[in-house]
């Protein structure tokens, strides 16, 4: 089996786009082993803090974005980092080229359960001479990320991962400590009969998907003439990489649940570096208005709305939203 750095150099991947990603894999593959450990590794269960979002820390997401944050600004391939866990951007070396924004744990709520978790990233460059201190310089759309990835932290630790030359889907190997290409190609397929919502939220969420839901819901004696199966994982990480394996509609929709929060999920370290793997892949990734990689980002911790997944599915979901 192939390792990381000769299929990213056959794509013709410059080097040390390969060697920031091999840097974010070492933090990754350190956060795999803590999460792996549980109760033994003494970090499950919250802080007493909350981060720049409102939502109380667990150990391990503190744990997580200081491992990736320590090992990148060490690089020196980074010039500056945004983080879910930090509320400023930090600055890096100022030489370098690229800027990586990152969710260090997605659905940390899950540690606690021994469920999955994940780490989410989002590559961009920059100009040399661009201000390393400038929390503007990430916000660029999505459409202009360099590499897309997450490492999920399940039964095995996998990543999927993106230059721009499709989404490849590679395992480590735990005996030697290198991701291994496990699967060349990740392919949506275009139809499903499966979807994800957290349908706790129904009663908020807008006409258009109240709609939606209610005729998969319908099954086949309903408009849509098929039954459907959902899942929810509560980790994004989780429920895409199931899209990615076997399709499927993701959805976190705008609801009015919290006049001041009517989105969940980030735009930088969540829906866009998951809209690129989606799309490398085949499918589509939109709010129900606009494609996501196409929003001209106003700030780092920005929420939108996802809908993601395979295509024809997705693209039956905007029907409804015209
Ligand atoms: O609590 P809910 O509504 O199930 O939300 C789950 C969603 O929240 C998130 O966990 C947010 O991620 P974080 O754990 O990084 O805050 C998503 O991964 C997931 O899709
Ligand atoms: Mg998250
Ligand atoms: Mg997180």
């Amino acid at each position: 089996m192939r390792r990381l750095p000769p299929v990213l150099l056959e794509d013709g991947c410059p080097r040390d786009l390969i060697s920031l990603i091999r840097t974010i894999l070492a933090a990754c593959k350190e956060i795999s082993f803590r999460v792996s450990q549980g109760a033994l590794s003494g970090v499950l269960g919250s802080t007493l803090d909350e981060n720049i979002q409102g939502e109380t820390q667990k150990k391990l997401d503190v744990l997580s974005n200081q491992l990736l944050k320590d090992i990148l600004l060490e690089s020196g391939y980074v010039k500056a980092i945004a983080s879910e866990e930090e509320e400023g951007t930090v600055a890096g070396n100022p030489e370098a080229d690229y800027i990586v924004a990152f969710d260090p744990l997605d659905g940390s709520s899950n540690t606690d359960i021994n469920s999955l978790v994940g780490t989410i990233f989002s590559v961009m460059r920059v100009p040399k001479e661009a201000d390393a201190s400038d929390p503007a310089i990430f916000l660029q759309k999505g459409e202009q990320q360099v590499a897309a990835g997450y490492v999920l932290y399940g039964p095995s630790t996998m990543l999927a991962l993106t230059t721009g030359k499709g989404t490849r889907l590679f395992t480590l190997d735990r005996t030697h400590g290198s991701f291994l290409l496990t699967q060349d190609f990740a392919s949506v397929p275009a139809q499903t009969q499966e979807f994800a919502i957290n349908a706790s939220n129904q009663r908020h969420w807008q006409a258009p998907m109240q709609q939606y839901i209610a005729d998969l819901l319908a099954g086949k004696s309903g408009p849509r003439g098929k039954n459907f199966n959902m899942r929810w994982i509560a980790a994004m990480v989780g429920d895409v990489h199931r899209v990615l394996c076997r399709g499927g509609l993701f959805t976190y929709p705008a609801d009015t649940k919290n006049p001041d929060k009517p989105y969940k999920l980030r735009l930088l370290y969540e829906a866009n570096p998951m809209a690129m793997l989606i799309e490398q892949a085949g499918g589509l990734a939109s709010t129900g208005e606009q494609r996501i990689m196409e929003i001209e980002p106003q700030q780092i911790h920005q929420r939108v709305a996802v809908i993601l997944g395979s295509k024809d599915e997705v693209e039956t979901c905007l029907s409804y939203h015209q």
